[in-house]
């Protein structure tokens, strides 16, 4: 059985493929979502899918996707999901994206880290739902720093051993990247977690802080929602 998982955030339009048979999930696409892309709905005329499962925090998306008339479900309506297990109150409490992560978890206790759009960091006890943080994420945070300063340019901005730049690029790297990290890191200790945690990180903009996320011996799962969509199937 071949299940088509979709992933709609902010910023990217993720196209999974999930084979019942190995168990195994495969890329298969993935478009902007400001672009026109999905709106061919080429995806959705394949027939090679015996279904298909998507999660949305982009209601433009969930609208076209529930015009198409095609048999695609949205995880916020899958028959396994049980708020009460969550310790969610209502479906509209929490984004889509928050929800297929928590059925992602192999251990009660977790601190998920998505690093997306924005950063959000939740807090797990006991499978449930136990609060969280959203701070604007790293491209949105650069793409402003480049908007307000008028001699500051675009650039190949990346992680950095440096303390302190000597040069407007390594020191944006540093403030940008570095400082992101710092902030995720600030904002883990301050929830002030006791006991065993698994610290997760996901989400497209984890690579760009890889070494970080080594030091930290975080786990990084780049297909935590994915896993977690499986888990509803
Ligand atoms: N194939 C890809 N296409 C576009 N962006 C990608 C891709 N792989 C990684 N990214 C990175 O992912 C970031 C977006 O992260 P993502 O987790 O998709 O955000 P969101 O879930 O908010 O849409 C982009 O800024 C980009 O740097
Ligand atoms: C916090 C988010 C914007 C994160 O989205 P992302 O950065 O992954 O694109 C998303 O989970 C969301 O829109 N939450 C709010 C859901 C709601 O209030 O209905």
């Amino acid at each position: 059985m071949k299940t088509l998982l979709i992933d709609a955030g902010n910023t990217t339009i993720d196209f999974r493929v999930y084979d019942s048979k190995d168990k195994k999930i495969r890329k298969k696409y993935r478009c902007f979502t400001y672009s026109n892309d999905w709106k061919d709905a080429k995806w959705a005329k394949e027939i090679i899918y015996d279904q298909i499962l998507f999660t949305s925090v982009v209601p433009e998306f969930t609208e076209f996707i529930e015009n198409l008339n095609i048999d695609a479900l949205d995880i916020k309506k899958a028959e396994k999901l049980d708020l009460d297990k969550l310790g969610v109150r209502h479906i509209t409490e929490l984004g889509s994206d928050f929800i297929a992560n928590l059925h992602a978890l192999k251990k009660p206790n977790a601190i998920v880290i998505s690093v997306g759009t924005t950063t959000t960091i939740m807090k797990v006890k006991d499978f449930k739902f136990d609060g969280s943080i959203i701070a604007p994420g790293i491209r949105i945070s650069l793409k402003w720093l480049i908007k307000s300063a008028s001699l500051l340019g675009k650039g190949d901005f990346k992680w950095s051993e440096e303390m302190v730049g000597f040069d407007t690029k390594t020191a944006i790297s540093i403030g940008a990247i570095n400082g992101h990290f710092e902030m995720i890191k600030g904002l883990v200790s301050q929830i002030k977690i006791s006991g065993e945690y698994d610290i997760i990180i996901t989400g497209g903009n984890a690579n760009l802080m890889e070494t970080g996320i080594q030091k930290e011996k975080w786990i990084w799962n780049e297909q935590l929602i994915f896993d977690g969509m499986v888990n509803l199937l």
